[in-house]
């Protein structure tokens, strides 16, 4: 589906918006309510990413298939790997068979873990059969992906003597690390994380409890967008958002002040605020902690005409794809002057900006979605609409919302 995007025809917006559950949220939750059925969820994600994770924890033989969803890949390993009896082969989309499981499939092996790669060593698809994981201390890298040692720290607690991780290297995007530690924490599972050492304890069973998944904040990015690019006076309402968020992301609120937008947070929502239109000095942001909102800020940049140094980004070339060359392409067809390294990104400031570009999106969601707030500035398409239902489903029907003009 090839959208076609122009602006609306007032940008002075006075708009509210409710935004699914985070979906990194429900995927660690998906998993530990299977661990611990007294866990009830609310405000789960209805991303495709929650949904096949749902039904991926379904399964107890055969093939599982999670297409894009990275979180499921790593986290349904680690569980299927922790479950004597069941036996799987997970699988994934063509993108998932080049995204690289090997510290993760490692660590479980040296955990007592029964795993084969069925195609290219060290990726999916792989062939697990369920076994009690005796060890219980670890060590593997954590510079690649956080997501393989979230997906340990989720089994960890059902482990007889629970688990020791020590984290070797420079760990990255550790928000999400400490989003898992928190989740366990609030359903009684204790941890500690000390330098490079993580611990968590065995936890048999845990007493009923509920948990709200607070809305996803990656997803809120997009709207810092527009609010950026949008007249002053303008107020968009999100919800159901918090101050004290265990999202890593929710640092848009400090970064987007840079861009004139003021995070105002009520009861259970965030109201972005459009406060100023000066155009800021060309801006350097460390995205090591927040990598899934670069392609938002790249995008701002540009439309601000603002000039930027993002550093941190070495997970970006291995995510659903290698969005720092995919960035380079899409914005220099709109006019950008850019260049990437494998973790940097520079954008010069500009002053041009190309209209009737067709922006292709490359099987990820956050390319369409980060691409969509343009269109405040100048027309333009979006190919292959419909990824944004990875995590985001209802983005196009939350564009035309705020009047965005989305037509085929
Ligand atoms: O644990 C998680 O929920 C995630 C961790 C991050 O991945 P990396 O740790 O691979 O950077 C992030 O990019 C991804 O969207 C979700
Ligand atoms: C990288 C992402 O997801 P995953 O790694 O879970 O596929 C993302 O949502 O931006």
């Amino acid at each position: 589906m090839k959208l076609h995007l122009s602006a609306p025809s007032n940008t002075l917006f006075k708009s509210n918006i409710k935004i699914t559950g985070s979906k990194s949220e429900s995927n660690r939750l998906l998993l530990l309510q299977a661990l611990f059925p007294s866990v009830t969820i609310k405000n789960l994600s209805n991303s495709d990413d929650a949904e096949v994770m749902q039904k991926g924890l379904q399964i107890s033989n055969g093939i599982v298939d999670i297409h894009h969803a990275g979180t499921a890949m790593r986290f349904l390993t680690a569980y299927f790997a922790s479950q004597p009896g069941k036996e799987v082969t997970l699988t994934g989309s063509q993108r998932m068979t080049e995204r690289p499981i090997k510290v993760l499939v490692e660590a479980l092996k040296e955990l007592g873990a029964d795993i084969t790669y069925l195609k290219n060593d060290g990726y999916p698809p792989i062939k697990i059969k369920g076994q009690k994981l005796v060890e219980h201390k670890v060590s593997l890298p954590a510079d690649i992906s956080s997501q393989y040692i979230s997906a340990l720290l989720l089994i960890a607690p059902r482990l007889e003597n629970g688990l020791e991780l020590e984290l070797v290297g420079k760990i990255t995007s550790v928000p999400y690390i400490k989003m898992t530690l928190g989740l366990l924490s609030q359903i009684g599972v204790e941890s500690s994380f000390e330098g490079n050492t993580i611990r968590v304890f065995p936890k048999d069973a845990i007493a009923p409890k509920t948990l709200v998944v607070e809305s996803d904040w990656s997803s809120a990015s997009y709207f810092y967008s527009i609010a950026a690019l949008s007249e002053v006076g303008s107020e968009i309402e999100l919800s159901a958002y918090k101050k004290d968020s265990l999202q890593g992301d929710s640092v848009l609120s400090e970064i987007y002040k840079s861009f004139g937008v003021d995070s105002i947070f009520k009861e259970n929502q965030v109201v972005l605020k459009k406060v100023g239109s000066e155009i800021p000095e060309p801006i350097e942001i460390d995205l090591s902690n927040a990598p899934d909102i670069a392609q938002t800020i790249a995008v701002t940049c540009f439309g601000l005409g603002v000039g930027c140094h993002l550093t941190g980004l070495h997970t970006l070339k291995i995510k659903e794809t290698d969005r720092l060359e995919a960035l380079k392409t899409e914005l220099t067809k709109l006019g950008a002057t850019i260049s990437v390294t494998d973790k940097c990104l520079t954008l010069s400031p500009s002053e041009t900006m190309n209209s009737e570009i067709a922006i292709d999106t490359y099987n990820d969601h956050r390319m369409a979605m980060a691409f969509a707030p343009l269109a405040l500035k100048t027309s333009l398409f979006i190919n292959d609409a419909e990824v944004v239902s990875k995590s985001y489903p209802d983005f196009w029907n939350d564009m035309k919302a705020l009047k965005i003009k989305v037509g085929k």
